[in-house]
């Protein structure tokens, strides 16, 4: 395992990440650093929380470094690569978490052969339960894939694809999870227009969900059988089914992972 992991950007998806490796133990914490721009408040709170290293000053979090997490939104992509390019070593892994944008042209931004690995993984990362896609540039290795296929694998599942399918990734499983939680937010909240304590629907709600989601893994079953074993004659579900396609629910599903996708592909056109 490397002697250096250094985090660019110290967000959301960064603390989910080194959340999930600190926890697994693959890489002891003194050998993880995390950076950002300009919020020492956020990086004290990663001190505290994870034990890792922090530091402010991007010489000193780059020092060594044998692979780098670009953890910055996509708009910050080409100002984070400038500032890490002089310090940055030939043979240092830079893995990019970032929506859209594409290894070649992370390459082109630093202009060296530099080995680049695309990731994309969910903020379930945070609990070891990310779907996280991994594809590799061109100057990458087989070690540097399996590095970062073993960083990820902490956070949960990773699959290698083809770098040509990442954005449909992105649409589906990288903001997948607000999309979940977007249907949590409305049936929590009829539940209490129906008369329901607040804690009480949202304690139902979590529950279902979550065996929603352990059945779809345990059973044989397709989603489709498992939505029409619900589904009695002219029963409740059948019901509301109805009124879900009445309003075309599932275009709708469909035209915002449409609109995910499209997004992820114009934040790497930027
Ligand atoms: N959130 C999610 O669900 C997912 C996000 N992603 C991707 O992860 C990336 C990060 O997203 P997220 O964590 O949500 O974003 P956040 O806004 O939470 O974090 C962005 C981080 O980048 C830092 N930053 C900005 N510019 C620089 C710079 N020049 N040098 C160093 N650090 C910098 C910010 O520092 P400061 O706070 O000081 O400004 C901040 O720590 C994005 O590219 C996104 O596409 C991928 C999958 C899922
Ligand atoms: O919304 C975004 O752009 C990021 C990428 C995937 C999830 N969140």
């Amino acid at each position: 395992m490397i002697e250096k992991l250094t985090f660019i950007g110290a967000g959301a998806m960064a603390e989910a990440l080194i959340s999930g490796i600190v926890s697994d133990g693959l890489l002891e914490r003194e050998k993880i650093l995390a950076t950002n721009k300009n919020d020492p408040k956020q990086l004290q709170a990663l001190k505290d929380t994870y034990g890792i290293r922090v530091s402010e000053d991007t010489k000193e979090a780059m020092k060594d470094a044998e692979a780098v997490i670009l953890a910055v939104k996509p708009k910050d992509s080409q100002a984070a690569l400038e500032e890490i390019k002089p310090y940055l070593g030939d043979e240092a892994v830079v893995i990019s978490v970032m929506a859209g944008v594409s290894t070649q042209s992370i390459q082109e931004m630093l202009g060296k052969s530099q080995p680049v690995i695309r990731v994309m993984p969910n903020t379930s990362a945070m609990i070891k339960e990310s779907a996280t896609a991994i594809c590799q540039g061109t100057y990458a290795t087989e070690a540097d894939l399996n590095l970062a296929q073993s960083l990820l694998k902490t956070v949960g599942l990773v699959d290698v694809v083809k770098e040509s399918d990442i954005d449909a990734i992105t649409a589906i499983a990288g903001s997948g999870p607000a999309y979940m939680y977007y249907v949590v937010e409305a049936m929590m909240s009829e539940g209490v227009e129906l008369g329901l304590d607040e804690d009480v629907s949202e304690a139902f709600v979590y529950q279902t969900i979550l065996g929603a989601a352990k059945m779809l893994q345990a059973s044989s079953d397709s989603p489709k059988t498992l939505r029409e074993k619900i589904t009695s004659p002219n029963g409740t579900t059948e019901a509301g089914l109805r009124t879900l396609d009445e309003y075309n629910v599932s275009t709708h599903i469909k035209e915002a992972v449409r609109a995910a996708h499209k997004r992820s592909i114009e934040l790497g056109n930027q």
